[in-house]
């Protein structure tokens, strides 16, 4: 069943990020995590950190890569001029209002670093095995569910996954006639992959289970504290 589309109307894309240039303004513990992020995906990337101060472990992580380049000074509109997409992710909330109206009005996308109202786009949790990338969204409802997809997804996926995609550019350019044709035999060169009608994976039935737990025990705290609520509300009422 289809859900409805409003449930997460952002569209997913993958860019290849190593032809922009990306600014991440704010040298701590959020701009490593999105330095991280970065390079983990597209490590040719040319990104240009701008901080007042840098955490070691960024500096560390930046040292491994001749097109990273670390910025020691604070943020200036200046800097949008050299920049195809902005990450923000510094303390300061109110630079951050001012990186996304400034980068805004030079037609720039933005992502701020936990600050939904403030991103043209989200980060996703991503899964990845050799050439196939899989990103995961809860539009911002909880990127620790996002977390856990992820790794089930990890674990679910077949290592060889990877082996089969690396042989299929070959398998496809040997392919010979019309183009309803050539998708007949790549359909059935993978169906294997798709276990077949009525098939359930093993980790997809563990999921269930898991998410139906998490569910129940949510709904269980919840019950709970409204009780708490409830009664410490009855208690005031009938103080005189
Ligand atoms: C996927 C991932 C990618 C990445 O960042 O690389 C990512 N957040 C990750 C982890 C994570 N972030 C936070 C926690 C603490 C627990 C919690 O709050 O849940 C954890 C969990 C942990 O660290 O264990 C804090 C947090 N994050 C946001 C808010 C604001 C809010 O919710 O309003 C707050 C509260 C801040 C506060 O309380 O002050 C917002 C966003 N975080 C997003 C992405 C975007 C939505 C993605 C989606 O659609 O799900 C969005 C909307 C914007 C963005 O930042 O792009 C990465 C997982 C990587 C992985 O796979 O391991
Ligand atoms: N650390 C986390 O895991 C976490 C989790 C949830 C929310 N947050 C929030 O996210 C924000 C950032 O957290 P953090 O841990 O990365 O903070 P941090 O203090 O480690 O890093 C902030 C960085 O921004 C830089 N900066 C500040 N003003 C600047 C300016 N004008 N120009 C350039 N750089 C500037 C600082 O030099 C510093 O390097 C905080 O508001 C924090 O409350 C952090």
């Amino acid at each position: 069943m289809l859900s409805p589309p409003s449930a997460n109307p952002l569209f997913p894309v993958f860019l290849k990020l190593e032809q922009l240039r990306v600014l991440l303004v704010g040298g701590g513990n959020v701009g490593l995590e999105k330095l991280t992020a970065i390079m983990r995906s597209s490590p040719a990337t040319a990104v240009t950190v701008v901080s007042i101060t840098f955490l070691p472990a960024l500096r560390e992580l930046a040292a491994r890569y001749p097109q990273v380049q670390l910025r020691e000074e604070p943020y200036t509109d200046a800097l949008l001029e050299q920049a195809d997409i902005v990450f923000a992710a510094t303390d300061d909330p109110a630079l951050h209002a001012r990186i996304k109206q400034a980068a805004r009005s030079r037609h720039l996308l933005v992502n701020v670093a936990d600050t939904p109202p403030l991103c043209d786009f989200y980060l996703s949790s991503v899964v990845q095995k050799g050439a196939l990338k899989i990103a995961v969204s809860t539009n911002g409802q909880s990127p620790t569910v996002a977390k856990r997809v992820r790794a089930v997804l990890e674990e679910a996926l077949p290592e060889e996954l990877d082996a089969v995609l690396q042989k299929m550019p070959a398998i496809r350019q040997q392919l010979t006639g019309d183009f309803a044709a050539k998708v007949r035999t790549l359909n059935a060169v993978t169906a294997g992959l798709a276990g077949g009608p009525g098939y359930e994976a093993p980790a997809t039935r563990r999921w269930r289970r898991l998410a139906w737990g998490a569910l129940l025990a949510a709904g269980a705290l919840a019950t709970v504290q409204a009780r708490a609520w409830l009664s410490s509300s009855d208690s005031k009422d009938q103080t005189p």
